[in-house]
């Protein structure tokens, strides 16, 4: 099996790779998706958090509050250390035991956001990066995501830049036109891999 790490920053057009490479019957994991079954009410996660932050991070059914959350770790270096300390080596775990059940496939993808900035490189065969022209990128964020010009940009600064993510990457697939020349380059790179 052929673990490939794949990345890029928000809005860049994972989901839109990971849609294509489903569709060809390629196993994805999803690290956000990982970390949200963590955070549900009772699970190895939350009950970190909680025994870290208190309840200040529950809602009135005693549920992570995600709003919450991002304002806490967003907004102090110090309390985004401490809750990454404590989610990234969980996520890794679950992705290990995941990846354990595909071991017989010939390449399986696991999306991670972060991968450069938690350094997981060492852990894939190859590291994928999703990239498109920065304005496109906040055009699309605006449009798709609701959020102002401004917002997407703080949100952004939270991330390594695109030019630094492509610097790192073993392959790049540029996102700046449509589903068809995406497709194009992930069946390129499937071809080489597949070799
Ligand atoms: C802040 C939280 C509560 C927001 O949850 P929410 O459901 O609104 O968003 P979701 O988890 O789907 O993340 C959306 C995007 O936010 C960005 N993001 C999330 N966590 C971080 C972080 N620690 N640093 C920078 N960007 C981040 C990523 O681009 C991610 O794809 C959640 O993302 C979280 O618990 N983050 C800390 C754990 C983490 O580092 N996850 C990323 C694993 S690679
Ligand atoms: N080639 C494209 N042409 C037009 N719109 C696109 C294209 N690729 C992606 N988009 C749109 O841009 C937005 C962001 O793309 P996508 O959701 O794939 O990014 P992402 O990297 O998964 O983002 P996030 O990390 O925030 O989940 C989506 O609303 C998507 O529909």
């Amino acid at each position: 099996m052929k673990k490939i790490g794949l990345t890029g920053v928000m809005g860049a057009g994972k989901s839109s790779v990971i849609a294509i490479l489903k569709e060809k019957g390629i196993t994805v994991l999803d690290c956000d998706a990982i970390n949200a079954k963590l955070l549900e009410k009772g699970e190895e996660g939350y009950l970190k958090l909680i025994a870290t932050f208190g309840n200040q991070l529950l809602d009135e059914h005693e549920e992570l509050d995600k709003q919450l959350m991002s304002d806490l770790i967003f907004k102090d270096p110090l309390h985004k250390q401490q809750a990454e300390a404590i989610l990234h080596p969980l996520i890794k775990t679950k992705i290990e035991q995941e990846l354990l059940l595909h071991v017989d496939e010939k390449i399986v993808v696991v999306e991670v956001p972060l991968l450069f900035e938690v350094g997981w490189e060492a852990f894939f065969d190859a590291v994928w990066v999703v990239a498109c022209e920065n304005s496109l990128l906040l055009e699309r964020l605006m449009k798709y995501r609701h959020i102002s010009q401004a917002e997407a940009k703080r949100r952004l600064a939270h991330q390594m830049s695109q030019e630094a993510k492509i610097a790192k990457a073993d392959v790049v697939l540029y996102n700046n036109s449509n589903k068809e020349n995406l497709e194009r380059q992930i069946c390129d790179i499937l071809k080489v891999i597949r070799r």
